[in-house]
Order: structure tokens, then sequence, then C-alpha cells
């Protein structure tokens, strides 16, 4: 039984004062925010995740985003160094549990900065966006960190949205999906399919043909079941307030030493 893990961390009791960049700030209703979390926690959980909370760290308002801290591939996580400046301080916790897991460890050293948002896996091809979030440095040293292991780093630029998987993520048969007006520059990923919704763009293979996916795509939902998909919605309003989308709440990390 292939081994299925995914790491997830509690918002932050001032997840309110989380970072936003290319949106208007909403208030964030805290409770909501923490039955939605837990709704999602539970939806991994269901779909044959065993989740794995690193431990909180209260006084950072994004740390809810885990995802952004680390880059896992094959037995090695690469530590992230956030771009933003406020959530350099949310990757300590999260070395202790990849460690943990079993992993070699690996840092994104200054000059560089890189946040795990940027990154797209797709097999062996390891997608990384050139944002406002990480840099040229950052993407040597994912280059340094993983082609030694087998993987093709494709550097492509962000400059419409806050990560290269706020643009795009992928479907199990590796057909790369995104809301065009959002995408740099679709014509880089061999097969590109455009979805209706933003949010659209943001899915989570849980396995078995299931995508979990934003409450807030009904079309895009629509659109993969009839290619033969399984959308499985969860409601993630609170954290869409601040930039965040369903890839951003855990890290899953599947088959370390396969
Ligand atoms: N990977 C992601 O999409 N992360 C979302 C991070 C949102 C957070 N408010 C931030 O600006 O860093």
């Amino acid at each position: 039984m292939p081994s299925q893990k995914a790491l997830i961390r509690r918002p932050s009791p001032r997840l309110a004062e989380g970072l936003v960049t290319y949106i208007e700030r909403e208030p964030v209703d805290a409770e909501l925010a923490m039955r939605q979390w837990e709704a999602y926690v539970e939806a991994l959980a269901a779909h044959g995740w065993e989740t794995i909370e690193v431990d909180p760290e209260d006084d950072c308002p994004d740390s809810v985003f885990v995802e952004d801290t680390v880059v896992v591939f094959r037995n090695v996580a690469l530590i992230a160094r956030p771009g933003a400046e406020s959530r350099r301080e949310e990757t300590a916790g999260v070395e202790e549990a990849v460690a943990r897991l079993g992993c070699s460890v690996n840092w994104v050293w200054e000059p560089g900065t890189l946040e795990g948002g940027d990154v797209l896996k797709i097999g062996d091809t390891v997608y990384v966006g050139r944002g406002g979030r990480t840099n040229a440095a950052g993407i040597q040293q994912l280059r340094a960190a993983f082609e030694p292991l087998g993987a093709r780093v494709v550097a492509v630029p962000v400059s419409k949205v806050l990560h290269l998987k706020s643009a795009v993520t992928a479907l199990p048969d590796g057909t790369v999906i995104g809301h065009e007006p959002l995408v740099d520059t679709p014509s880089l990923f061999p097969r590109f399919l455009s979805v209706p919704e933003e949010s659209g763009a943001h899915v989570v293979q849980l396995g078995g043909g299931k995508l979990l996916m934003a409450a807030s795509a009904p079309k895009t939902a629509e659109l993969f079941a009839d290619l033969g998909h399984e959308p499985v919605l969860v409601d993630i309003s609170e954290f869409e307030k601040l930039e965040g989308c369903v890839t951003c709440l855990s890290v899953r990390v599947r088959d370390l030493y396969a």
C-alpha cells in the first residue's frame, strides 16, 4: 500500500492579518475559517491521506498556507526561503516535521527566495515560477537540489498572480489547467486546458481520479466531471480572501523512497 501523507498546519489566531497582494482586503471570519480548515483536513483523511500536523506558528498569520514553506522531491525536502519576509519564521516547524518523516533536508539560502506555491511537479518535471516571491537565485538553488535526483526543472514567468500554482496546477493525466487570462505563457506547457474560473485552476489530486477543488469553481468542477474526473468540493472562502487556495493548505508527500 503506497504511503500518502499530508502535512497541514492549524490556522493562526492572527489569520485575518495575512498578506494580500493582488486582491482587496476583506474581513476574514476566523471561526468559519477554522471550520473550513477542519473540513479540508477531513476531506484529505476521507480519501486515504494520513494527515500530520506541523506545530502551529501562532505569531505568523499566513502559517496555515504550509505548502509555501517546503518542496519535497523524492526523499529530499528543500526548505523554502519565503520572498515575503513576514513568512520566514514559518519554516522552522516545517523543517522538524519533514525531518521526522525521514526526508533529507536542504535549504534555500540568501540571496535566494523561493515559496512552495511557485513549484508545480508533474512526474519528473518541476515547473518553478519566477514571480513576486521566488527569484532567480532561488530557482538556481532548486535546480541544484533536485536535478541530481532526476528532476527536469523548467522556469516559467509569473506576473499576474501570487504564485505559479495560483495560475496553474495539473490533472492526473498531466494536463496543465489554468484560467487563461491569468497565465503568463500557456504555450510553455505541452498540454494546456483553459478553465472558466480563476479558482478552477487549483486542484489537489487525491488519487483514484478524485480532485479536491474549491466550491467557488462550480463550472470548472462540471467540466472536470464531464472529462471523467471526480471533483470533491470544499468551501475555503475565508482562505481565498487571503489569496489561498486548496493546494496551499497542505504539503502532500507520496512514497518518499520510490
Ligand atoms: N501557495 C499559495 O497559494 N499560498 C497562498 C499564500 C497566501 C498568503 N496570504 C501570502 O500572501 O503569502
